[in-house]
């Protein structure tokens, strides 16, 4: 018995390594014979980009420095090739690659991103298929512009009031978890904006604010998914969505336990909203007040004719739930992790907050009268935005994305075996633009003869295209009172010896999330 078994775990390590082995050689010749040097190809077996970026980060205290450095030296580079046999990636460097792949969504598909992410986004905005995103993305398009944003600035500005509450001016420089503390207030302003309800007071089973738990499971999933051996094997044979409920490990039960909790912490609002609305006596004529009235009327309306519509138009509730979800998450953690890294540089150089104020003095406002369209007079507070954009880039890379068939435009080749995704931010620093490109300089973007010079695709931190980041105006807006707001009641310091840590936790975040200090004026 104990020989048939070690023959048959022989046998499936066997046929691993020979999958590897096949795999590996067959895109290794395919890029080699047609790029040459064009293209970079890196393997490390299993693992792949999860092994380079924690060599990298032990090396470089930067999990991305590794690619960096491959684009620094050889700046012409068009594409990143890593393989491992399972999960084997090609990330498009050359800005006419990555014109390509922007354009031609329709031919590519998103299956793969975290461990569980059919549960909580499968139908939401980012996963679902593509021409039912194209209606979700039409449909819910209009809660994002400028003219809704601006009615959400009150409600912003009652939100940010509670950054760091607890801390009385008698406290002195406190440490603090930057990031939680952005994304309990950024969280909190989506959630009261597009739900019409707040959320603090939701825990969850664990006991944590449902907020901060929904950012912890995509990135503890998303872990799982890159360091996982077993994960690893199992997603490269059932694919990563249903890997995630078939044979699960404890880790895995775990993290699905937690996943459970919030759907239905999340269906039982869905449900409140849905009943509330039901009971609405003229809905048609009822002019929604945010977004989650909006979907929720158009779910109620089809349930009354279901008949008329196709099958593929029909909303269910389980798009309603994860789309809250979708944009729950989406909407929290990103813009936390952006405002987090702008304040940790004006902590570094105190004659940034000088400049900030003085741009805000030549505006004739205090951040008490200012509105969203006075932010558009503050140039150095938006050059200091991109510039942390540039430096380190929330998402560095799109979700991969996977095509059936193999991709061919111009010169550009795909291979349907690769999972493909673009570089968000330009690593050569060939152009003048990028003079000093290691360090945070905002008034390169403040030089107009410097901007000139780049492509449209050397920065692109919400991506390009028709699946640019719907909420890109909402996070800059958010990030701008944030930091006028934090300069204005506290002040901040550096945390002694501090050392940055850039890592991928889902997105890109430090390591160490205690990245400044603050003392209430
Ligand atoms: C600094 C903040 C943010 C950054 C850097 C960012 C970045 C991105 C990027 C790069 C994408 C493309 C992902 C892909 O196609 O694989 C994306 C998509 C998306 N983002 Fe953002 N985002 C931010 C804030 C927000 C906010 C505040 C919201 C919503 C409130 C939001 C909602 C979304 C949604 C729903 C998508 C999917 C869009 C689609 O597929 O059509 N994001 N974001």
């Amino acid at each position: 018995m104990i020989f048939n078994l070690l023959i048959g775990f022989g046998l499936i390590i066997l046929l691993i390594l020979l999958r590897i082995t096949y795999k590996t050689a067959r895109l290794y010749l395919i890029y080699k014979n047609k790029y040459g040097n064009q293209v970079k190809i890196l393997f490390y077996p299993i693992l792949g980009l999860a092994y380079f970026m924690q060599n990298s980060l032990k090396l470089h205290d930067d999990g991305y420095q590794f690619l960096k450095q491959i684009v620094k030296e050889n700046p012409k580079v068009k594409a990143i090739i890593i393989l491992s046999g399972f999960m084997d990636i090609f990330i498009a460097n050359d800005n006419e690659w990555i014109k390509y792949l922007s354009q031609d969504q329709k031919q590519f598909y998103k299956d793969d991103a975290f461990f569980g992410y059919d549960s909580l986004h499968g139908e939401g905005m980012p996963f679902c298929d593509y021409n039912r995103w194209k209606k979700q993305r039409l449909f819910l398009n209009s809660s994002f512009h400028f003219d809704s944003l601006k009615q959400r600035v009150p409600i912003l500005k009652d939100e940010i009031n509670n950054f760091c509450s607890f801390l009385k001016p008698s406290d002195g420089f406190v440490k603090i978890n930057c990031y939680n503390q952005l994304k309990l207030i950024t969280s909190e302003f989506f959630t009261r904006t597009f739900f019409g309800r707040p959320f603090k007071d939701v825990k969850c089973k664990n006991g944590k604010n449902i907020s901060l738990e929904i950012c912890d499971i995509c990135s503890d999933g998303y872990t799982l998914r890159i360091s996982s051996l077993y994960f690893i094997i199992k997603a490269a044979i059932f694919g990563c969505a249903k890997a995630s409920h078939i044979l699960q490990s404890q880790a895995e039960k775990k993290i699905m336990n937690r996943i459970r909790d919030l759907y239905s912490i999340v269906e039982g609002v869905v449900d409140e909203k849905i009943s509330e609305m039901s009971k609405m006596k003229d809905l048609i004529q009822y002019q929604p007040t945010n977004f989650s009235e909006l979907y929720v009327k158009e779910y109620l309306l089809q349930q009354k004719n279901i008949q008329n519509y196709k099958k593929e138009d029909i909303i269910s509730k389980v798009e309603l739930v994860q789309q809250y979800l979708t944009f729950f998450f989406a909407g929290t953690d990103t813009t936390a992790q952006l405002t987090s890294m702008c304040l940790y540089e004006i902590s570094k150089n105190p004659s940034i907050k000088e400049k900030i104020f003085s741009e805000l003095k030549q505006c004739g406002k205090n951040y008490e009268q200012l509105e969203s369209s006075d932010l558009q007079k503050l140039p150095y507070l938006d050059a200091i935005i991109r510039e942390c954009n540039r430096l380190y880039s929330v998402v560095a890379f799109l979700f991969p994305r996977r095509t059936d068939t193999n991709y061919q435009r111009g010169d550009l080749y795909i291979d349907k075996d690769l999972l493909a995704t673009n570089r968000l931010i330009q690593y050569a620093d060939e152009k003048e633009f990028f003079n000093e490109s290691e360090k945070f300089i905002p008034e390169r973007f403040l030089n107009q003869k410097n901007v000139q010079q780049l492509s449209p695709y050397d920065m692109i931190p919400f991506s390009s295209g028709e699946r640019i980041c719907i909420g890109q105006n909402m996070a800059i807006m958010e990030a701008k009172f944030l930091i006028l707001y934090i300069l204005t009641h506290f002040e901040i310091a550096e945390v002694p010896n501090y050392k940055l840590r850039m890592s991928q936790f889902m997105i890109n975040q430090p390591v160490d999330l205690e990245i400044i200090q603050i003392k209430r004026i």
